[in-house]
């Protein structure tokens, strides 16, 4: 079976400067999930123009407008850039550039033109689950969102709170701790596996 080689990881992106390159409607679907995951996010969104959806949720945010056609300046101070524009040579550029300039970058449903995707993300307190399809299938990541988003019992973020309040409370060394923390959660993986799924039509 093929694998998924994807390393995931979990970005402090209010730290990060991230510029999304594009206010159509790609540009804010990822600007919509980018900010439902970490509402803190601190964004720059350049862009010939804008739809008024990306103007109204930027208004809520940590996110700068720029009215302006993709020029190379742009990528100045940046980590991060994600091109959504509508002419593909655009993207492109902006794919060039981050190279040179050793940018992490993302050509929104662009595979071939991608450092890293974005993934389908569930959120319930602390606790933060990321999905990859390997690029297979963005819908089903998002089925897969929102499946787990249903089934994630709401409290998951209490359990989490309690065992960091208890793992404080073991007196012991590393190894105590260790052991400790792994026999109180030994239930917690005998969940039961239920039917197979298929995506045949
Ligand atoms: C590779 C990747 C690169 C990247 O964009 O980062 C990519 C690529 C492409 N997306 C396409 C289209 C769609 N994308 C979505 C939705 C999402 N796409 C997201 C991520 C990714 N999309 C990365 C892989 C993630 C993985 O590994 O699974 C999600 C998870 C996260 C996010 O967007 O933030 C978000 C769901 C968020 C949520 O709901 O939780 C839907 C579904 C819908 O809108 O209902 C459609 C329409 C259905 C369809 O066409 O499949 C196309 C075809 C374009 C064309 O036809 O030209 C390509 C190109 C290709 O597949 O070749
Ligand atoms: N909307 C969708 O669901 C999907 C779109 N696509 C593709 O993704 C691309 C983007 O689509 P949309 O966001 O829907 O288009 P859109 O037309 O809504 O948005 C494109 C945005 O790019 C901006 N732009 C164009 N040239 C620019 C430049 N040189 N510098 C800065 N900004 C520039 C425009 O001002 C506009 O705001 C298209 O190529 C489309 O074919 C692919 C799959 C699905």
């Amino acid at each position: 079976m093929e694998q998924n080689e994807l390393y995931p990881v979990f970005l402090k992106v209010a730290a990060l400067d991230v510029l999304i390159v594009g206010g159509g409607h790609v540009g804010l679907e990822k600007l919509t999930f980018l900010l439902k995951s970490s509402p803190n996010a601190k964004v720059t969104l350049v862009s010939k123009s804008f739809i008024p959806e990306v103007i109204s949720l930027a208004g809520g945010f940590n996110v700068s407008l720029v009215k302006d056609a993709y020029k190379r300046s742009y990528l100045s101070g940046k980590q991060i850039v994600i091109a959504t524009t509508d002419d593909l040579d655009v993207n492109i550029q902006v794919y060039h550039d981050c190279k040179k300039e050793n940018i992490l970058v993302n050509l929104a449903d662009n595979p071939a033109y991608c450092d890293f995707y974005m993934g389908g993300i569930v959120t319930k307190g602390n606790v933060k689950i990321a999905i990859s399809t390997n690029g297979k299938s963005p819908t089903a990541a998002k089925r897969l969102r929102q499946f787990f988003e249903e089934i994630l019992p709401d409290n998951i973020n209490e359990l989490v709170e309690n065992l960091n309040r208890y793992r404080k409370t073991i007196k012991g060394d590393f190894e105590d701790k260790v052991s400790k923390m792994n026999e109180l959660t030994k239930e917690m993986i005998k969940i039961k596996k239920d039917d197979q799924v298929s995506g045949n039509p």
